[in-house]
Protein backbone atom coordinates (compact mmCIF):
# COMPACT_ATOMS: atom_id res chain seq x y z
CA UNK A 1 0.00 0.00 0.00
CA UNK A 2 1.07 3.44 -1.06
CA UNK A 3 0.89 6.08 1.89
CA UNK A 4 0.47 9.65 1.92
CA UNK A 5 2.65 11.93 4.65
CA UNK A 6 0.81 14.77 4.12
CA UNK A 7 -2.88 14.81 4.34
CA UNK A 8 -4.06 17.50 2.29
CA UNK A 9 -7.97 16.66 2.00
CA UNK A 10 -8.88 18.63 -1.31
CA UNK A 11 -7.11 17.72 -4.73
CA UNK A 12 -7.01 20.03 -7.64
CA UNK A 13 -8.24 23.45 -8.72
CA UNK A 14 -11.73 24.41 -8.08
CA UNK A 15 -13.34 24.74 -11.43
CA UNK A 16 -16.56 24.95 -9.67
CA UNK A 17 -17.19 21.40 -10.01
CA UNK A 18 -16.23 18.51 -7.33
CA UNK A 19 -16.69 14.91 -5.89
CA UNK A 20 -16.15 13.67 -2.37
CA UNK A 21 -15.42 10.99 -1.55
CA UNK A 22 -17.21 9.44 1.90
CA UNK A 23 -16.09 6.66 3.91
CA UNK A 24 -17.42 5.72 7.66
CA UNK A 25 -14.34 7.83 9.75
CA UNK A 26 -12.48 5.86 12.08
CA UNK A 27 -10.54 7.28 15.44
CA UNK A 28 -7.88 9.88 15.68
CA UNK A 29 -6.23 8.01 17.76
CA UNK A 30 -5.96 4.38 18.67
CA UNK A 31 -6.67 5.55 22.64
CA UNK A 32 -9.67 5.06 24.87
CA UNK A 33 -10.45 8.41 24.94
CA UNK A 34 -10.27 8.94 21.03
CA UNK A 35 -12.33 5.76 20.35
CA UNK A 36 -14.69 6.49 23.04
CA UNK A 37 -15.62 9.82 21.20
CA UNK A 38 -15.88 8.28 18.00
CA UNK A 39 -18.20 5.09 18.85
CA UNK A 40 -20.31 7.74 20.31
CA UNK A 41 -20.75 10.11 17.36
CA UNK A 42 -21.01 6.99 15.23
CA UNK A 43 -23.33 5.08 17.42
CA UNK A 44 -25.34 8.11 18.37
CA UNK A 45 -26.95 7.94 14.97
CA UNK A 46 -30.42 6.91 14.90
CA UNK A 47 -29.84 5.11 11.12
CA UNK A 48 -27.24 3.24 13.19
CA UNK A 49 -28.81 2.20 15.80
CA UNK A 50 -32.96 2.13 15.82
CA UNK A 51 -34.11 1.85 19.16
CA UNK A 52 -35.85 4.35 21.30
CA UNK A 53 -33.84 7.59 22.12
CA UNK A 54 -33.55 7.72 25.44
CA UNK A 55 -33.38 4.08 26.08
CA UNK A 56 -29.94 3.75 24.19
CA UNK A 57 -28.99 6.91 25.70
CA UNK A 58 -28.65 4.99 28.84
CA UNK A 59 -27.28 1.86 27.36
CA UNK A 60 -24.88 3.86 25.23
CA UNK A 61 -23.56 5.99 27.63
CA UNK A 62 -23.83 3.72 30.95
CA UNK A 63 -22.59 0.43 29.45
CA UNK A 64 -21.52 0.46 25.81
CA UNK A 65 -18.42 3.42 26.04
CA UNK A 66 -17.70 2.57 28.91
CA UNK A 67 -17.08 -1.50 28.56
CA UNK A 68 -16.44 -1.26 24.73
CA UNK A 69 -13.87 1.63 23.89
CA UNK A 70 -11.12 0.49 25.69
CA UNK A 71 -11.58 -2.95 23.88
CA UNK A 72 -11.56 -1.48 20.86
CA UNK A 73 -8.68 0.91 21.27
CA UNK A 74 -6.59 -2.05 22.07
CA UNK A 75 -8.03 -3.32 18.23
CA UNK A 76 -7.20 -0.01 16.69
CA UNK A 77 -3.97 -0.01 18.13
CA UNK A 78 -3.38 -3.43 16.51
CA UNK A 79 -3.51 -2.21 12.90
CA UNK A 80 -2.59 1.18 13.26
CA UNK A 81 -0.22 2.61 10.85
CA UNK A 82 2.95 5.38 11.51
CA UNK A 83 0.37 7.45 9.01
CA UNK A 84 -2.88 6.46 10.95
CA UNK A 85 -5.69 5.08 10.59
CA UNK A 86 -5.69 2.53 7.90
CA UNK A 87 -9.14 3.45 6.67
CA UNK A 88 -8.34 6.82 7.16
CA UNK A 89 -4.83 6.92 5.06
CA UNK A 90 -6.59 4.35 2.56
CA UNK A 91 -9.67 7.06 1.65
CA UNK A 92 -7.03 9.92 1.56
CA UNK A 93 -4.92 8.04 -1.36
CA UNK A 94 -7.57 7.29 -3.07
CA UNK A 95 -8.84 10.80 -3.00
CA UNK A 96 -5.78 11.76 -4.87
CA UNK A 97 -5.33 8.90 -7.18
CA UNK A 98 -9.26 9.52 -7.99
CA UNK A 99 -8.47 13.15 -9.11
CA UNK A 100 -5.21 11.93 -11.70
CA UNK A 101 -7.63 9.74 -13.11
CA UNK A 102 -10.36 12.06 -13.66
CA UNK A 103 -7.58 14.54 -15.15
CA UNK A 104 -5.98 11.93 -17.49
CA UNK A 105 -10.04 11.35 -18.26
CA UNK A 106 -10.48 14.93 -19.69
CA UNK A 107 -12.12 16.03 -16.36
CA UNK A 108 -9.43 18.77 -15.08
CA UNK A 109 -11.57 20.99 -13.85
CA UNK A 110 -13.11 18.79 -10.73
CA UNK A 111 -11.96 18.64 -7.38
CA UNK A 112 -11.54 15.79 -5.64
CA UNK A 113 -12.06 15.53 -1.89
CA UNK A 114 -12.27 12.67 1.15
CA UNK A 115 -14.70 13.21 4.00
CA UNK A 116 -15.74 11.39 6.92
CA UNK A 117 -19.39 10.84 8.40
CA UNK A 118 -17.78 10.73 11.59
CA UNK A 119 -14.67 12.08 13.03
CA UNK A 120 -12.47 14.14 10.52
CA UNK A 121 -12.14 15.40 8.52
CA UNK A 122 -15.53 15.71 8.98
CA UNK A 123 -18.00 16.24 5.94
CA UNK A 124 -19.72 20.15 6.97
CA UNK A 125 -16.30 21.00 7.11
CA UNK A 126 -15.17 19.37 3.76
CA UNK A 127 -18.44 20.55 2.21
CA UNK A 128 -18.23 24.58 4.19
CA UNK A 129 -14.75 24.35 2.27
CA UNK A 130 -16.07 23.91 -0.97
CA UNK A 131 -18.50 26.39 -0.71
CA UNK A 132 -15.86 28.70 0.56
CA UNK A 133 -13.94 27.99 -2.92
CA UNK A 134 -16.61 28.54 -5.09
CA UNK A 135 -17.86 25.42 -5.65
CA UNK A 136 -21.34 25.20 -7.05
CA UNK A 137 -21.68 21.39 -7.85
CA UNK A 138 -20.53 18.58 -5.77
CA UNK A 139 -21.39 14.57 -6.10
CA UNK A 140 -21.12 12.47 -3.31
CA UNK A 141 -19.32 9.28 -3.79
CA UNK A 142 -19.53 6.92 -0.46
CA UNK A 143 -17.26 4.77 -0.11
CA UNK A 144 -20.16 2.08 0.08
CA UNK A 145 -20.89 -0.24 -2.87
CA UNK A 146 -23.76 -1.53 -1.45
CA UNK A 147 -26.70 1.00 -0.35
CA UNK A 148 -27.88 0.79 3.37
CA UNK A 149 -29.90 3.28 5.32
CA UNK A 150 -27.06 2.77 8.33
CA UNK A 151 -24.45 3.87 5.77
CA UNK A 152 -24.85 5.31 2.42
CA UNK A 153 -28.75 6.62 3.98
CA UNK A 154 -26.40 8.86 6.91
CA UNK A 155 -24.30 10.50 5.03
CA UNK A 156 -27.34 11.78 2.63
CA UNK A 157 -29.03 12.96 6.31
CA UNK A 158 -25.31 14.96 7.11
CA UNK A 159 -25.42 16.14 3.69
CA UNK A 160 -28.72 17.44 4.08
CA UNK A 161 -28.38 18.52 7.57
CA UNK A 162 -25.52 20.63 6.82
CA UNK A 163 -26.73 22.38 3.57
CA UNK A 164 -30.23 23.23 5.24
CA UNK A 165 -27.92 25.79 7.28
CA UNK A 166 -27.30 27.31 3.92
CA UNK A 167 -29.01 29.97 1.59
CA UNK A 168 -27.28 29.29 -1.67
CA UNK A 169 -26.77 25.58 -2.09
CA UNK A 170 -25.02 24.11 -4.77
CA UNK A 171 -26.26 21.92 -7.58
CA UNK A 172 -26.03 17.99 -5.73
CA UNK A 173 -25.56 14.53 -6.85
CA UNK A 174 -25.52 11.41 -5.31
CA UNK A 175 -24.18 8.14 -6.04
CA UNK A 176 -26.84 5.60 -4.30
CA UNK A 177 -24.55 2.53 -4.85
CA UNK A 178 -22.32 0.36 -7.43
CA UNK A 179 -22.92 -3.01 -6.14
CA UNK A 180 -23.50 -3.92 -9.62
CA UNK A 181 -21.13 -1.60 -11.29
CA UNK A 182 -18.80 -3.53 -14.01
CA UNK A 183 -15.68 -1.60 -13.11
CA UNK A 184 -16.44 -2.14 -9.44
CA UNK A 185 -16.54 -6.29 -9.81
CA UNK A 186 -13.65 -6.56 -12.75
CA UNK A 187 -11.46 -5.03 -10.14
CA UNK A 188 -12.79 -7.32 -7.43
CA UNK A 189 -11.85 -9.87 -9.87
CA UNK A 190 -8.43 -8.56 -10.66
CA UNK A 191 -7.72 -8.80 -7.31
CA UNK A 192 -8.39 -12.57 -6.81
CA UNK A 193 -7.10 -13.44 -9.56
CA UNK A 194 -4.06 -11.96 -8.77
CA UNK A 195 -4.00 -13.63 -5.25
CA UNK A 196 -5.01 -16.71 -7.29
CA UNK A 197 -1.62 -16.64 -9.61
CA UNK A 198 0.48 -16.19 -7.13
CA UNK A 199 -0.65 -18.40 -4.73
CA UNK A 200 -2.96 -20.84 -6.05
CA UNK A 201 -6.73 -21.97 -5.48
CA UNK A 202 -8.52 -22.34 -2.17
CA UNK A 203 -10.75 -24.99 -1.10
CA UNK A 204 -13.32 -22.34 -0.09
CA UNK A 205 -13.54 -18.33 -1.22
CA UNK A 206 -15.28 -16.50 1.15
CA UNK A 207 -17.29 -13.50 0.34
CA UNK A 208 -17.55 -11.23 3.76
CA UNK A 209 -19.74 -8.35 3.76
CA UNK A 210 -20.31 -6.29 7.06
CA UNK A 211 -23.54 -7.34 9.14
CA UNK A 212 -26.79 -5.10 9.88
CA UNK A 213 -29.54 -6.05 11.91
CA UNK A 214 -31.98 -8.86 10.04
CA UNK A 215 -34.64 -6.20 10.96
CA UNK A 216 -33.77 -3.87 8.37
CA UNK A 217 -33.71 -6.44 5.92
CA UNK A 218 -37.30 -7.12 7.19
CA UNK A 219 -38.43 -2.94 6.96
CA UNK A 220 -37.02 -3.53 3.14
CA UNK A 221 -33.31 -1.90 3.51
CA UNK A 222 -31.86 -3.60 0.21
CA UNK A 223 -28.45 -4.24 1.56
CA UNK A 224 -28.58 -7.63 1.69
CA UNK A 225 -29.77 -8.30 -1.72
CA UNK A 226 -27.36 -6.02 -3.11
CA UNK A 227 -24.45 -7.71 -1.33
CA UNK A 228 -26.04 -11.00 -2.68
CA UNK A 229 -25.86 -9.53 -6.17
CA UNK A 230 -22.65 -8.65 -6.06
CA UNK A 231 -21.16 -11.67 -4.50
CA UNK A 232 -23.77 -13.34 -7.47
CA UNK A 233 -21.81 -11.58 -10.69
CA UNK A 234 -18.38 -11.94 -8.77
CA UNK A 235 -18.58 -15.42 -8.93
CA UNK A 236 -19.79 -15.43 -12.59
CA UNK A 237 -17.25 -13.62 -13.34
CA UNK A 238 -14.62 -15.65 -11.49
CA UNK A 239 -16.61 -18.89 -13.50
CA UNK A 240 -17.24 -20.32 -9.78
CA UNK A 241 -19.68 -23.05 -9.33
CA UNK A 242 -22.20 -22.42 -6.35
CA UNK A 243 -19.90 -24.93 -3.99
CA UNK A 244 -16.87 -23.30 -4.56
CA UNK A 245 -18.08 -20.07 -2.72
CA UNK A 246 -20.14 -18.60 0.48
CA UNK A 247 -21.61 -15.57 0.84
CA UNK A 248 -21.20 -13.88 4.90
CA UNK A 249 -21.62 -11.27 7.19
CA UNK A 250 -19.25 -10.10 9.76
CA UNK A 251 -18.81 -7.30 12.77
CA UNK A 252 -22.11 -8.06 14.72
CA UNK A 253 -22.99 -5.22 17.16
CA UNK A 254 -25.74 -6.24 19.67
CA UNK A 255 -27.55 -8.57 20.94
CA UNK A 256 -29.97 -8.86 18.20
CA UNK A 257 -30.03 -11.44 15.28
CA UNK A 258 -28.26 -9.86 12.43
CA UNK A 259 -27.85 -11.47 8.42
CA UNK A 260 -26.74 -14.83 8.61
CA UNK A 261 -24.73 -16.91 7.83
CA UNK A 262 -22.20 -15.21 9.91
CA UNK A 263 -18.94 -15.31 8.86
CA UNK A 264 -16.52 -16.74 12.06
CA UNK A 265 -19.06 -19.96 12.95
CA UNK A 266 -18.90 -20.28 9.09
CA UNK A 267 -15.49 -20.36 8.64
CA UNK A 268 -14.94 -22.76 11.59
CA UNK A 269 -17.28 -25.55 10.59
CA UNK A 270 -15.33 -25.16 7.01
CA UNK A 271 -12.82 -26.39 8.30
CA UNK A 272 -14.41 -28.97 10.74
CA UNK A 273 -15.77 -30.28 7.18
CA UNK A 274 -12.16 -30.52 6.17
CA UNK A 275 -11.67 -27.25 4.24
CA UNK A 276 -7.97 -26.83 3.79
CA UNK A 277 -7.37 -23.54 2.70
CA UNK A 278 -10.24 -20.99 2.80
CA UNK A 279 -9.13 -17.37 1.09
CA UNK A 280 -11.32 -14.66 2.36
CA UNK A 281 -12.03 -11.32 0.72
CA UNK A 282 -14.69 -8.57 1.73
CA UNK A 283 -16.11 -6.89 -0.85
CA UNK A 284 -18.16 -4.55 0.82
CA UNK A 285 -15.58 -2.67 2.26
CA UNK A 286 -13.33 -0.70 -0.55
CA UNK A 287 -10.84 0.23 2.03
CA UNK A 288 -8.83 -1.84 4.68
CA UNK A 289 -9.63 -0.88 8.13
CA UNK A 290 -10.38 -2.40 11.36
CA UNK A 291 -13.23 -4.93 10.49
CA UNK A 292 -11.05 -6.30 8.04
CA UNK A 293 -7.17 -6.10 9.41
CA UNK A 294 -8.16 -7.14 12.97
CA UNK A 295 -11.69 -9.12 12.46
CA UNK A 296 -11.32 -11.30 9.52
CA UNK A 297 -6.92 -11.34 9.09
CA UNK A 298 -6.53 -11.70 12.99
CA UNK A 299 -9.61 -13.12 14.46
CA UNK A 300 -11.27 -15.13 11.75
CA UNK A 301 -7.87 -16.66 10.59
CA UNK A 302 -7.54 -17.72 14.31
CA UNK A 303 -10.68 -19.17 14.47
CA UNK A 304 -9.99 -21.17 11.33
CA UNK A 305 -6.44 -22.39 12.67
CA UNK A 306 -8.16 -23.42 15.73
CA UNK A 307 -10.90 -25.74 14.24
CA UNK A 308 -8.28 -27.72 12.41
CA UNK A 309 -7.60 -25.44 8.84
CA UNK A 310 -4.64 -25.43 7.80
CA UNK A 311 -4.21 -22.25 4.88
CA UNK A 312 -6.22 -18.37 5.36
CA UNK A 313 -5.40 -16.30 3.00
CA UNK A 314 -6.98 -12.86 3.32
CA UNK A 315 -7.14 -11.03 -0.19
CA UNK A 316 -6.87 -7.31 0.81
CA UNK A 317 -9.53 -4.56 -0.53
CA UNK A 318 -9.50 -2.36 -3.58
CA UNK A 319 -7.57 0.13 -2.13
CA UNK A 320 -5.55 1.94 -4.51
CA UNK A 321 -5.81 -1.20 -7.21
CA UNK A 322 -5.66 0.40 -10.56
CA UNK A 323 -8.36 -1.40 -11.45
CA UNK A 324 -10.07 0.37 -8.28
CA UNK A 325 -9.21 3.87 -9.32
CA UNK A 326 -10.53 3.83 -12.66
CA UNK A 327 -13.54 2.18 -11.63
CA UNK A 328 -14.24 5.09 -9.16
CA UNK A 329 -13.26 7.54 -12.21
CA UNK A 330 -15.71 6.14 -14.03
CA UNK A 331 -18.71 5.81 -11.78
CA UNK A 332 -17.79 9.41 -10.66
CA UNK A 333 -18.08 10.94 -14.66
CA UNK A 334 -21.28 9.08 -14.96
CA UNK A 335 -22.89 11.27 -11.85
CA UNK A 336 -21.00 14.01 -13.64
CA UNK A 337 -22.47 13.99 -16.84
CA UNK A 338 -23.92 17.89 -18.09
CA UNK A 339 -20.88 19.35 -15.93
CA UNK A 340 -18.43 21.53 -17.17
CA UNK A 341 -15.68 19.28 -15.96
CA UNK A 342 -13.27 19.14 -19.03
CA UNK A 343 -10.19 20.76 -19.31
CA UNK A 344 -8.51 22.07 -22.95
CA UNK A 345 -5.57 19.99 -23.86
CA UNK A 346 -2.16 22.10 -22.48
CA UNK A 347 -4.03 21.99 -19.32
CA UNK A 348 -4.83 18.17 -19.81
CA UNK A 349 -0.83 17.53 -20.42
CA UNK A 350 0.44 19.51 -17.65
CA UNK A 351 -1.79 17.95 -15.06
CA UNK A 352 -1.30 14.22 -16.68
CA UNK A 353 2.39 14.71 -16.08
CA UNK A 354 1.35 15.76 -12.43
CA UNK A 355 -0.46 12.81 -11.91
CA UNK A 356 2.57 10.81 -12.27
CA UNK A 357 4.77 12.86 -10.38
CA UNK A 358 2.13 12.23 -7.48
CA UNK A 359 2.04 8.50 -8.28
CA UNK A 360 5.52 7.90 -8.61
CA UNK A 361 6.18 9.91 -5.03
CA UNK A 362 3.20 7.82 -3.43
CA UNK A 363 4.92 4.30 -4.74
CA UNK A 364 7.97 5.49 -3.32
CA UNK A 365 6.58 6.22 -0.01
CA UNK A 366 5.19 3.01 -0.29
CA UNK A 367 8.33 1.17 -1.12
CA UNK A 368 9.32 3.53 2.11
CA UNK A 369 6.84 2.07 4.72
C1 LIG B 1 -19.40 -1.52 4.85
C2 LIG B 1 -20.51 -1.05 5.34
C3 LIG B 1 -20.87 -0.93 6.76
C4 LIG B 1 -22.15 -1.16 7.27
C5 LIG B 1 -23.38 -1.57 6.51
C6 LIG B 1 -22.06 -0.92 8.69
C7 LIG B 1 -23.12 -1.06 9.58
C8 LIG B 1 -23.02 -1.02 10.97
N1 LIG B 1 -21.87 -0.96 11.74
C9 LIG B 1 -22.16 -0.96 13.09
C10 LIG B 1 -21.26 -0.91 14.17
C11 LIG B 1 -19.85 -0.74 14.07
N2 LIG B 1 -19.12 -0.74 12.91
C12 LIG B 1 -17.80 -0.47 13.21
C13 LIG B 1 -16.74 -0.31 12.32
C14 LIG B 1 -16.87 -0.22 10.92
N3 LIG B 1 -18.03 -0.37 10.17
C15 LIG B 1 -17.75 -0.18 8.84
C16 LIG B 1 -18.65 -0.27 7.78
C17 LIG B 1 -20.02 -0.56 7.87
N4 LIG B 1 -20.78 -0.57 9.01
C18 LIG B 1 -16.35 0.12 8.74
C19 LIG B 1 -15.64 0.46 7.47
C20 LIG B 1 -15.80 0.09 10.03
C21 LIG B 1 -14.35 0.28 10.41
C22 LIG B 1 -13.98 1.64 10.91
C23 LIG B 1 -12.50 1.80 11.14
O1 LIG B 1 -12.15 2.73 11.90
O2 LIG B 1 -11.63 1.09 10.61
C24 LIG B 1 -17.69 -0.29 14.63
C25 LIG B 1 -16.45 0.23 15.38
C26 LIG B 1 -15.41 -0.74 15.67
C27 LIG B 1 -15.60 -1.45 16.95
O3 LIG B 1 -15.70 -0.83 18.00
O4 LIG B 1 -15.68 -2.69 16.88
C28 LIG B 1 -18.96 -0.48 15.18
C29 LIG B 1 -19.36 -0.38 16.63
C30 LIG B 1 -23.57 -1.00 13.17
C31 LIG B 1 -24.33 -1.01 14.50
C32 LIG B 1 -24.10 -1.07 11.87
C33 LIG B 1 -25.50 -1.15 11.39
C34 LIG B 1 -26.57 -1.07 12.09
FE1 LIG C 1 -19.88 -0.98 10.98
FE1 LIG D 1 -15.53 -5.74 14.30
Amino acid sequence: MAFLKEPPYTHGSTGGSAVVLVNLGTPDAPTRSAVRRYLKQFLSDPRVVEIPRLVWWFILNLIILPFRSGKSARKYASIWTREGSPLKVNTQQQALLLRAALGERGHGNVTVAMAMRYGSPSLPDVLARLKADGCERVAILPAYPQYSGTTTGSIYDAVFAHYKQIRNVPELRFVRNYHDHEGYIEALQASILAHWDAHGRPDKLVLSFHGVPKRTLLLGDPYHCECLKTARLLAAKLKLAPEQYVVTFQSRFGKAEWLQPYTAPTVQQLARDGARRVDVICPGFTSDCLETLEEIAMEVRHDFMAAGGKEFHYIPCLNDTPAWIAAMAEIAEQHMIGWPTMMAQPQRDALKKAGETARAAALKLGAEN
